[in-house]
């Protein structure tokens, strides 16, 4: 289904014009549907479910890093879901919106002591872990607290997700996980730990991944390292596989998560009857992009039309602050006009008013616009508002959730006044 159509020549956010949007909270602002979130959410959902009847143990905690407005939130904790965080901001955010923390697991290489502390202070699900000195440090924390932290190790398969160097994360090079060859010690360790409770183990390889051969193969090496564990007493009782299904931006064909899904549950039940008599194991998925990449746009006006000898420009409201992919990896992000007109076209780069020359949104478009056009930058909601600066002293985007015929304003424009209010000057 497509959430963001024309309808007799003018671009909808489900039915609501984006002209209309642009017209009542201005731009650059962020345009959500509601309905696309929910649909990306159940897929996974779905596929949990065994034989179309009864639930599986499955637990789907969406990545709060990719898209982290507290009403995207408060409706995928609505849904059921838990939420993968990486830090105490991410945790106050899930907890703001509504959601539980016992469905939260903490990923990330540098945790600090307060973090912990509000983790556990908040008996989350469990913290992903990513290095000895983190167990040491948990353990700690956890002991001062009188409590013991629930812990799963990630582990770093080596396995190549053939996704940008930028976002891979399971390579043997990346800071990510325990190297695959010290994990059994490293479990060792955390088992011996008073205040540490090992129950389960986690990888995540990159992200963007188009097909999921990388991610089934890093499924059959923690297969054997939780058997291997099995056979000196550590008996886990989760397994989450990371997140990383890409999407489509241009004519990429991504795997769909259903058909993942199952291939990834067929593995699983198969090694489950063969090894351990059909006992059940927890099955836990971090997805972020997936459920909110094409769940958004970013919709910016035409301020002017440069043309040059060598190259068109199309100078737009928005910028790298707002988006900062095609900048930081030279992703490609889709352009449509937001109204079809009869303008010539021509090729243009789309840039923003940042003083950067690495300030582009699109490269070599054909574009049939004209001054003060509306144009909306595809595929924008997972890491576009998240990774947004207030570089140039630009307020950040505003934020809207369509759901039907009707727009929220769910984040208000930032203000100069907002900017600069905690900042102060010496006397
Ligand atoms: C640990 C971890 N989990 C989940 C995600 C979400 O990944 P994606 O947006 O590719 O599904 C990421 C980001 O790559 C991550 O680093
Ligand atoms: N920010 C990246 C994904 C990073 C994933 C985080 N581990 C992107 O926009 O593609």
């Amino acid at each position: 289904m497509s959430y963001f159509s024309y309808q007799h020549g003018a671009l909808y956010a489900e039915g609501v014009p984006l002209a209309d949007i642009a017209r009542q909270f201005g731009t650059p602002v962020y345009v959500y549907s509601k309905a696309a979130f929910s649909d990306h959410y159940a897929a996974y959902a779905t596929a949990c479910k065994a034989n179309g009847r009864s639930e599986r143990d499955a637990l789907v905690c969406y990545s709060v890093k990719s898209n982290s407005n507290l009403a995207v939130l408060n409706l995928l904790a609505g849904l059921g879901s838990g939420f993968d965080i990486v830090s105490g901001g991410e945790l106050q955010r899930v907890i703001a919106a509504g959601g539980d923390p016992r469905k939260v697991i903490f990923s990330g290489v540098g945790k600090s002591r307060e973090e912990m502390r509000l983790a556990l202070s908040h008996d989350i699900l469990c913290f992903n872990v990513e290095s000895i000195p983190e167990l040491h440090r948990l353990n700690e924390v956890a002991g001062e607290m009188g409590r013991k932290a629930r812990v799963s190790l990630r582990v770093n398969p080596n396995v190549d997700a053939k996704t940008h160097p930028y976002i891979s994360t399971g390579l043997k090079e990346n800071k990510f996980g325990i190297a695959f060859e010290d994990s059994l010690a490293t479990y060792r360790v955390a088992a011996d730990l008073k205040h540490i409770e090992v129950t389960g183990i986690d990888c995540h390889i990159g992200s963007q991944l188009l097909d999921d051969a990388p991610l089934l193969e890093a499924l059959d090496k923690v297969i054997e390292l939780i058997d291997q564990l099995a056979t000196e007493g550590i008996v886990l009782d989760h397994l989450d596989i990371g997140g990383g299904i890409g999407i489509t931006y241009a004519d990429e064909k991504p795997v769909a998560v259903s058909d993942y899904l199952n291939r990834l549950f067929a593995r699983i039940d198969a090694w489950r009857r063969e090894k351990h008599g059909g006992a059940p194991i927890k099955v836990m998925f971090e997805p972020g992009r997936s459920i909110s990449g094409n769940a958004g746009i970013l919709l910016t006006e035409v301020q002017f039309l440069k043309h040059g000898a060598d190259k068109n420009f199309a100078i737009v409201d928005a910028a790298m602050n707002d988006l900062m992919r095609p900048a930081m990896y030279e992703a490609f992000h889709d352009v449509r006009t937001v109204a079809q007109r009869g303008e010539e076209a021509k090729v243009y780069d789309v840039v923003g008013p940042v003083c950067e020359s690495g300030d582009w949104l699109a490269r070599q478009r054909t574009l049939a616009i004209a001054q003060g056009d509306l144009l909306a930058i595809m595929s924008a909601g997972a890491y576009g508002m998240t990774m947004a600066s207030n570089y140039n002293t630009r307020g950040r985007a505003a934020e809207v959730m369509v759901d039907g015929d009707k727009a929220h304003l769910i984040r208000k424009r930032e203000t100069p006044q907002e900017l600069f209010a905690l900042e102060s000057i010496p006397r």
